[in-house]
């Protein structure tokens, strides 16, 4: 067992009586909101081939795609500037790229200028800069007995025939970085691996996905999909911190996949990606938890809805056996909202994902049978809103904020300061101030500048413990709160006629959101 004074210790893990491997323990009581590790950089982060254009890849600071200006954390006017020899990484200032050049980059550069215009996959330019910083003495030995004793997992990519792609990978790898001499194409394939089976998502501080990183303590993180912990990224630190209260010795998770979906997708996304059947509180509830809730009896499906999963059913045959139950139905009608919702991950243009995700939300509301906060019915609500957004329909946008925010956020994020809640509240909050200046009547006797202010009052407090006081996210949120406070001060005279005017804003916001 590893002991030491950071709020966590590693030793032997069993869920749900099953051994995991290790995994994280508290070793003492924690609060919710407090921060339990700071990891300043992770070992290693590769961006995506989208972001590698528009993010700085030393600060992962994303320059571009603000969703109607929340992300006020990312200072004005700040560009990105390519790297002139390898003609593939760009960073937003000199200092940046001075930095990245001596953690390892200058030992790669020359290696990756042949293959400037080829992509090169996220887990490839990883696992390059893993190789090559370790054969230059850039990563030391302990760090690396930690990678080392990370589970690869080949015998499973073996098993479910992934190991071929892994190989030819490894071999591109290796020849890339130019490390033949230092490491064999066995060892290379089984790094490429284990950053496939231990790699956690680089996100934004408000949870746009960037690109993947290692960290060979973090990695020892086990899964939950009822985690009492989470990971917030602000730029390249990497802080845990407690969802919940926690008791000294009890295990620490994060969620590995969104814990918001149904028992199935949970289990098959977390056997396909960590090979593992998922024994977890939540997945010990099977079908009872609220995320396996229907708003209305399968059987009392009407006589169309039946019809139409029953062909659902015919059309997939493989995946149901004997006669249609009525839970199969309902099974079968999911499927099908999860086929459209995957459509619109696939589609470019937001004008047309507008129209998949309508069908889809039209469909679950005319079948009776969904939930606002069952799956993927959030998913395509969060989808609709940055597709609305994206083609300028802000007043649309709002009204599906004013949904989400009476509907699902409390029960998908019950804990007031859940990151995810936090920053869905505060785009909220950034799109009520926009409509404000823009002067649009959102509803009769609306004052959205109000509502922003009762709105970024709240996430003031919240965003403190959701991603420290010192975070770039709470400072900025810190500065507008501060703005709009003395704008409305001046307005109003005092203290207390702004709170009163705020409060009588707070029942229209719930009725804009029936
Ligand atoms: C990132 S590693 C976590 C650390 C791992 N336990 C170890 O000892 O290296 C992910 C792997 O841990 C195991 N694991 C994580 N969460 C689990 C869970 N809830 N139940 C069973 N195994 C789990 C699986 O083998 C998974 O592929």
């Amino acid at each position: 067992m590893s002991q030491n004074d950071h709020g966590y210790y590693i030793k032997d893990s069993i869920i749900g009586g099953q051994a995991a491997g290790k995994g994280f323990f508290s070793n003492r009581d924690l609060t919710s909101g407090e921060p339990i590790v700071t990891i300043q950089r992770p070992l290693m982060a590769s961006l995506e081939s989208e972001r590698l254009k528009d993010t700085c890849a030393n600060c992962y600071i994303w320059t571009e795609g603000s969703s109607i200006g929340s992300r006020l954390y990312v200072k004005k006017g700040i560009t990105v500037q390519m790297c002139a020899g390898c003609k593939r990484f760009r960073y937003c200032s000199k200092a940046c790229q001075k930095e990245a050049w001596n953690r390892g980059h200058k030992h790669e550069c020359k290696n990756l200028k042949p293959v400037a215009d080829r992509e090169l996959p996220k887990a490839v330019l990883g696992c390059m800069e893993i190789l090559v910083r370790r054969k230059h003495g850039l990563i030391d030995d302990q760090m690396w007995q930690l990678l080392r004793h990370l589970d690869s997992h080949i015998d499973d990519f073996k098993a479910n025939g992934n190991f071929g792609g892994i190989e030819l990978m490894a071999r591109g790898t290796s020849q890339f970085s130019a490390t033949q001499d230092t490491f064999n194409e066995d060892f290379v394939a089984q790094m490429y691996a284990r950053i496939l089976s231990n790699s956690m998502t680089l996100v934004t501080p408000s949870f746009e996905p960037l690109g993947i990183l290692i960290d060979a303590l973090l990695c020892h993180l086990n899964h939950s999909c009822n985690p009492n912990t989470y990971i917030v990224m602000d730029g390249p630190q990497t802080q845990l911190r407690a969802l919940r209260d926690i008791k000294k010795d009890e295990e620490l998770f994060i969620s590995y996949i969104d814990p918001t979906m149904p028992l199935t997708r949970r289990q098959s996304e977390l056997q396909q990606r960590w090979f593992f059947e998922c024994k977890c509180s939540k997945c010990q509830l099977g079908l009872s938890s609220q995320e396996d809730e229907w708003a209305i009896k399968p059987d009392t499906l009407t006589t169309h809805y039946r019809k139409l999963a029953d062909e659902e059913i015919k059309r997939n045959q493989d995946d149901y056996t004997g006669a249609p139950t009525d839970e199969q139905r309902a099974a079968a009608l999911q499927a099908k909202v999860f086929h459209l919702y995957e459509e619109v991950q696939q589609q470019p243009d937001p004008a047309e994902a507008i129209r998949t995700i309508e069908v889809a939300i039209a469909f679950c509301t005319k079948s009776n049978l969904w939930l606002a906060h069952r799956q993927p019915l959030p998913a395509l609500r969060d989808d609709l809103i940055v597709n609305m957004l994206a083609v300028g329909n802000y007043e649309g946008a709002w009204f599906e904020c004013a949904k989400r925010h009476r509907h699902v956020i409390l029960k998908l994020y019950p804990e007031i300061h859940h990151p995810i809640r936090v920053v869905q509240t505060w785009q909220m909050a950034m799109l009520a101030q926009y409509l404000a200046s823009a002067g649009t009547e959102v509803a009769l006797g609306a004052d959205m500048a109000l509502i922003a202010a009762m709105l970024i009052n709240t996430i003031n407090v919240t965003s403190k413990m959701s991603h420290g006081s010192e975070s770039a996210f709470a400072k900025s949120v810190q500065q507008k709160f501060s703005e709009v406070e003395s704008e409305l001060l001046g307005k109003f005279g005092s203290k207390d006629a702004m709170n009163a005017a705020i409060q009588r804003q707070v029942k229209l916001l719930s009725e804009m959101g029936k």
